[in-house]
């Protein structure tokens, strides 16, 4: 009971406006400090239906609201919402999870509150099914989903064929996914620490594996950085740029490094990545965690990318990787909160940003040089209509085609802009271009 007491206050402190990743981190971090600690089990748990109520928290108010006038309390509201999600999202024994909210209900609000959730909750049993019978009839499969309307009726525009099967999977519980660090580690030996760990491969993408358990992090390879947290997509940006050991690469929106990580791993440490921010807490990351690794040839810069051109001066990279700040909606099974909190409007304002970087990124790449533009989102946007553009006032860059790589769902857009649609990678755009002349 007292897990669920700590959900609501987590979900509580949420509502007020802090991160769901560093809440959660915050939490595990103080509970390590008491005795008995939690448990790995305890540990999914609270993971599971924290982010499980974030997720499809707009059907789970529905239901909610459905059901009462008014709710005066945000924390019976979010013992109500856990409580749902139990019961419509996961294996649970209706009946247990029914007498447990009761009891919590109970223990911090008395008998009255208790037979309240006693009543909502029973009613929510008996008659979900057929409200999401009605709202499907209605058409509205965004509540059901629980997307904002605006972002489900684009991407519906956007993919007609099959925009149910992409916004249904960006609801799925993401796996972690880790790389090794080829500089000072092996697979072999990566794979030997898996099987003393028990713990199982459920997909591998290049050098990336996905796996069921974050019990990873808590080994000393990962603490070593012989071992790294990358998604797939962001290791197919890197290595569609395809860099060189010697060669000087411009990364000109780094942090927290982890596609300049992979990229001097490719160039086996050899050669010169300027790595750019305009963040400086981030670019301090990038500097520890290269350390860590044993890596020297990523050189952290404050500077904001627009001014590339003027700081540089033009043709001073053989190839520069713009992975730019963008909404973020490819990433949202890891941080579900951006889809309610991102709007069309910032939409716009991001792909202006994007399209200036873009344009000073083309002016520092070399003749014969390549340039990735990539986003963790996947909204034509910021991707092809941005690239679209770029591509009408600079006729000097040409559109390389990359193969898209085994075990990676995938489709391209008419400019030859990879979209990653795929069950377990992050939702990405990336383009290949090549400067072909001056
Ligand atoms: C998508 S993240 C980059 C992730 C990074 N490439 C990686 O693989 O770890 C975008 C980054 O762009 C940075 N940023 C935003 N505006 C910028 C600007 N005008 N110039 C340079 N960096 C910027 C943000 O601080 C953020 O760290």
């Amino acid at each position: 009971m007292s897990l669920k007491m700590d959900i609501i206050g987590l979900l509580s402190q949420y509502e007020h406006g802090k991160f769901s990743n560093i809440l959660l981190n915050d939490y595990f971090k103080e509970k390590e400090t008491e005795l008995p600690g939690l448990t790995r089990g305890e540990k999914g748990f609270i993971t599971e239906v924290f982010y499980g109520v974030i997720r499809n928290v707009m059907f789970l108010d529905y239901s909610i609201d459905k059901r009462v006038k008014s709710i005066d309390k945000l924390w019976v509201r979010n013992l109500l919402r856990l409580s749902m999600y139990q019961i419509h999202f996961m294996d649970s024994d209706d009946a247990g999870v029914v007498y447990e909210g009761v009891e919590v209900a109970k223990l911090r609000g008395g008998t009255f509150i208790g037979s309240f959730v006693n009543g909502v909750l029973r009613s929510f049993i008996r008659e979900k099914d057929e409200d999401i019978e009605k709202l499907l009839e209605e058409g509205r499969e965004d509540i059901v989903l629980s997307y904002p309307k605006w972002f489900f009726d684009e991407i519906k525009w956007e993919h007609k064929e099959n925009y149910l099967e992409i916004l249904k999977s960006y609801k799925k519980i993401p796996n972690i996914s880790v790389k090794i660090n080829k500089l000072n580690y092996n697979e072999e030996d990566f794979l030997g620490l898996l099987e003393i760990k028990g713990i199982k491969i459920l997909k591998k993408v290049e050098d990336v594996y996905y796996i069921d358990s974050g019990m990873i992090l808590e080994t000393s390879e990962f603490k070593r950085g012989q071992i790294t947290v990358q998604d797939g997509s962001s290791f197919l940006a890197a290595k569609y740029l395809d860099p060189q050991p010697g060669e000087r690469i411009l990364d000109t929106c780094s942090a927290p490094g982890g596609k300049s990580m992979a990229m001097a791993e490719m160039m086996g440490n050899e050669g010169e990545i300027v790595a750019l921010d305009i963040h400086e807490h981030k670019l301090k990351l990038i500097e520890s965690r290269t350390k860590q690794m044993g890596i020297d040839i990523v050189h952290p810069e404050l500077m904001d990318a627009r001014l590339v051109d003027a700081e540089f001066g033009a043709e001073s990279f053989d190839r520069v990787l713009v992975d730019a700040p963008c909404s973020g909606f490819g990433v949202i099974r890891k941080k579900p909160e951006v889809l309610y909190t991102k709007k069309m409007k910032n939409v716009q304002e991001l792909a202006k940003l994007q399209l200036d970087i873009l344009n000073a990124a083309a002016k520092v790449v070399k003749v014969g040089g390549t340039l990735v533009y990539s986003t963790c989102t996947i909204l034509n946007k910021e991707n092809l209509e941005n690239v679209t553009r770029f591509l009408k006032t600079n006729p000097n860059f040409e559109v390389e085609k990359v193969e898209i790589s085994p075990n990676v769902n995938g489709s391209f857009d008419k400019l030859g802009g990879l979209n990653i649609f795929d069950e377990f990678l992050d939702g990405f755009y990336m383009i290949k271009l090549k400067k072909i002349e001056k």
